[in-house]
């Protein structure tokens, strides 16, 4: 059974959105015009890389991350021989860390290039160790979303399937490989336990669907578009068992800033009794702090939100007028049925069963 579900969830396992070689360098699908546009950036700077981040060429906690550490490899080539290295190296680092603030990956990654930066004293040898970080960063996030997908499923194997409701993206596009509650998805349909999931739109950047509607049609998955709106209906009606969702920073408590609108689907879960499931790898974890209220949240222009492909869906409303748009939301642990990480499960995520499935003394 496990080397059937492996082999299901490599066939789901095609796209890759982030493409590098050390002689080409750093290529990003650009995820603003998915579906209707499959186009590449090539990135040949560490600012490059750090503006497609901010500019959500490239998005999805862990793709971030993965990103970050090109990036850092692209400022190791561009200044090796250059006699400030370590300085403008510094800077470049600094440049990508400041892309953009909530998922934790971006931080994560930027933090294990700066310490070898820190200790270098010769820029040829950085440029060695950093490469070869960047690409374990890469490998172990692969490694982590098959993890993941088999730990899942074993965790809704035990409570019982049904169909999904899954918000935002949170697969291939998302992450360096078959995804994190995508992940999950994909197997619980290869196993039989979902025959239908549901994708809500994700306002405003249709993450929902745009890219997790195009992940899932070309896996053959059945998925069903929502408007955000309706996902409280869908499950009054009882036509999901389970809510699965990614994360962009999870606190030592548990609490999850994931993108904006989570909150409202794990409140309405807990109302109807229906499964939050959140999927995160370890690098999604934040333990420096214990709240959710000390979580950056990310406020993007309100010009996303005034506009729909392209179309004024606000005209009247002014630059005083505008829009309020924060892109994450935070959910409190007390929400949350479960985490599934690389590692294991957290069950009824608190701060010691955080600690203990992340084996942290
Ligand atoms: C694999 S989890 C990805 C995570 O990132 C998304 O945010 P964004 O599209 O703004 O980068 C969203 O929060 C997903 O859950």
């Amino acid at each position: 059974m496990k080397q059937f579900l492996r082999q299901q969830l490599q066939n789901y396992d095609q796209v890759r959105a982030i493409k590098w070689s050390f002689e080409d360098g750093l290529y990003l699908l650009d995820q603003r015009y998915l579906p209707h546009k499959e186009d590449w950036v090539c990135c040949n700077s560490a600012k490059m890389a750090a503006d497609a981040i901010t500019d959500m060429v490239v998005r999805g906690a862990p793709a971030i991350g993965v990103t970050a550490g090109w990036g850092c490899v692209l400022s190791l080539q561009e200044y090796v021989n250059h006699s400030q290295w370590k300085d403008l190296i510094a800077k470049d680092f600094d440049y990508i860390e400041a892309s953009r603030p909530t998922a934790i990956n971006l931080h994560w990654a930027i933090g294990k290039m700066r310490l070898l930066l820190n200790a270098a004293d010769s820029a040829q040898q950085l440029l060695q160790q950093v490469s070869q970080q960047a690409q374990a960063i890469a490998d172990e996030d692969i490694d982590a979303n098959y993890a993941m997908a088999e730990l899942g499923l074993e965790y809704v194997r035990a409570h019982g399937g049904g169909n999904i409701l899954t918000h935002c993206n949170t697969g291939s596009l998302a992450t360096g490989g078959l995804g994190t509650a995508l992940g999950v998805i994909r197997a619980c349909f290869a196993d039989g336990q979902t025959e239908q999931v549901f994708a809500d739109e994700t306002r405003p950047w249709l993450q929902g669907a745009r890219l997790t509607a195009w992940e899932l049609a070309k896996d053959q998955i059945p998925v069903k578009l929502i408007a955000e709106g309706a996902a409280g209906y869908l499950m009054q009606l009882g036509k999901v068992k389970w809510i699965m969702v990614g994360a962009d920073r999870i606190t030592a408590d548990g609490d999850v800033a994931n993108k904006v609108g989570t909150y409202n689907l794990a409140v309405l879960a807990k109302h109807h009794g229906i499964k939050m499931m959140v999927v995160a790898p370890s690098s999604t974890f934040d333990l420096s702090i214990e709240s959710g209220d000390q979580i950056p949240v990310e406020f993007r222009d309100q010009s996303e939100l005034l506009q729909f492909s392209g179309q004024q869906v606000a005209p009247q409303a002014s630059e005083k007028l505008g829009g309020w748009n924060p892109v994450f939301d935070v959910t409190p642990a007390n929400l949350i049925d479960c985490i599934v990480t690389e590692r294991g499960v957290i069950e009824n995520p608190n701060k010691q069963a955080v600690r203990s499935v992340l084996g942290i003394a």
